[in-house]
């Protein structure tokens, strides 16, 4: 598996081995052993999947608060996304920062999203299925999000109207958001 440096420490874009022969191909999408290797050593608790029935989707952006914070690890298994992190550690020498990658089935990249960053994604194509490991339980009392369009973000989304839940159209930009994560060096 290689891993991808990206400009935020500690998320990581990873490109699985593929077996291919044929009849088709084979992959191991998660192994502990494999993951361990790469620093990815959390153990998921929940597997998610979203379905997205069009393009322009637009799911964020979310995390949950400590004590129930979430690492995740993304990826799309019918489709594609342009899938979004934000660095909310205080004190991280990204804090606010965003960097965006592009996750399909056919690339078959995964994304890893430690605790202390908002996760968002929004589809490319129609019929597009994101399936992602957590390592903390769902927590709606602790479930946060910001603004897709905070300004002060300045996120380069590949769209301009997205189709978004009530929820995910009131998020407070990131300046008025709660949060709680701390950035450990
Ligand atoms: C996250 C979650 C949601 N739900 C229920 C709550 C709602 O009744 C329904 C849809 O939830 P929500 O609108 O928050 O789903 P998304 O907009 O896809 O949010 C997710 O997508 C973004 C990109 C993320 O990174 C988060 O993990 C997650 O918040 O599923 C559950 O039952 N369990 C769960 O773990």
């Amino acid at each position: 598996m290689r891993v991808a440096v990206t400009k935020l420490t500690d998320v990581k874009l990873l490109d699985p081995n593929v077996q291919e022969d044929p009849r088709g191909y084979f992959m191991e999408s998660y192994s502990l052993l494999t993951f361990s290797a790469v620093g990815i050593k959390c153990v998921f608790v929940q597997d998610n999947i979203s379905l997205s029935e069009q393009a322009g989707v637009l799911r964020g952006l979310h995390y949950q608060l400590n004590p129930k914070a979430q690492s995740k690890l993304v990826r799309v298994t019918s489709g594609a996304i342009y899938d979004v992190v934000v660095d909310l550690r205080q004190g991280s020498p990204t804090f606010g920062h965003w960097e965006g990658f592009i996750l399909s089935f056919s690339n078959k990249r995964q994304l890893f999203v430690p605790q202390g960053f908002a996760h968002g994604f929004c589809t490319l194509v129609p019929q597009t299925e994101v399936t992602y490991k957590v390592n903390e339980f769902y927590s709606p009392e602790n479930d946060r999000g910001i603004a897709w369009n905070d300004p002060a973000l300045g996120i380069d989304w590949p769209l301009r109207n997205p189709i978004l839940s009530a929820k995910d159209s009131q998020h407070p930009i990131l300046a008025d958001a709660e949060i709680n994560f701390k950035y450990e060096g």
